[in-house]
């Protein structure tokens, strides 16, 4: 689960951030919101990577306010797979497990497990410039599941793929968040990728969660105007 109550982050005097949000455990949401309105923000302060200026977070149950990064039970999937050229495939999801991974014994046993997962078995020994894009970002979910942490941040996990891609990957993504009952949080400037995927979507705007609500009911009829102008739609409500 997560839980934020009053997670502030302030910048500068109009750069400021305040965000309250309740996911329960297994639950994925999507985040949404013009460039710029707070949404990497958002993922920031939850993976510990911004200190709070006030309010604090729970993550799985406990108190992670001011906990380092690598403390925390999460996973992080980025737009840029940030995949190092020099090193294998095997090695770069290893990674994930230990900076002293070395391809032997029971890590590289989940190293490989991970790779099975995300249909990339045999790919061990490849080097990331010699994979697609897709195959790249799923190099890149493999590293953040072999963490085996209960929360799964996702950052524009779709912005590098082709259209056929997005759907594959949104579907991989899919199977393994129930799979794992995978508390996730993806956000994306591509609302429709997100209708598979996130049963919730939350549409940040003006330094905060304007609105949270069911996915299909949100894009379907935006219950604000912010929302439907972002979405290009007139409103429906005021
Ligand atoms: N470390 C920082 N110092 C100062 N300002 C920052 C910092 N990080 C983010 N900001 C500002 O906060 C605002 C929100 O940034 P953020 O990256 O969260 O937006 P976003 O919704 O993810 O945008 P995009 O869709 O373009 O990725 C931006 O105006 C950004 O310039």
């Amino acid at each position: 689960m997560i839980e934020l109550s009053g997670a502030t982050k302030r910048f500068s005097a109009d750069g400021t951030f305040r965000f309250d949000l309740t996911m329960a455990e297994g639950q994925s949401l999507g985040v949404i919101g013009a460039s710029g309105a707070g949404k990497s923000t958002l993922l920031q302060m939850i993976a510990g990577f911004l200190d709070l200026d006030s309010g604090t977070i729970k993550l799985a149950g406990q108190e992670h306010t001011e906990s380092a990064p690598s403390e925390r039970p999460i996973s992080m999937v980025f737009q840029s797979n940030n995949l190092f050229d020099h090193l294998n495939v095997a090695t770069n999801v290893g990674l994930g497990i230990s900076p002293r991974f070395r391809q032997s014994g029971e890590a590289m046993e989940r190293v490989k497990d991970a790779l099975t997962q995300v249909g990339l078995a045999g790919f061990e020994d490849r080097r990331p410039a010699n994979l697609s894009g897709g195959e790249a970002q799923r190099v890149a979910l493999a590293r953040a599941l072999v963490r085996d942490k209960p929360i799964l941040l996702l950052d524009e996990p779709f912005a590098a793929l082709g259209p056929s891609m997005r759907a594959d990957f949104t579907a991989l993504l899919s199977t393994m968040q129930k799979e794992r009952g995978l508390t996730m949080l993806t956000v994306s400037h591509a609302p429709n990728e997100l209708q598979g995927l996130c049963e919730r979507l939350a549409f940040v705007y003006d330094g905060a969660i304007a609105v949270i609500g069911d996915t299909a009911a949100m894009l379907a009829d935006p219950p604000h105007p912010a929302l439907a102008s972002y979405m290009g739609v007139a409103a429906n409500r005021p």
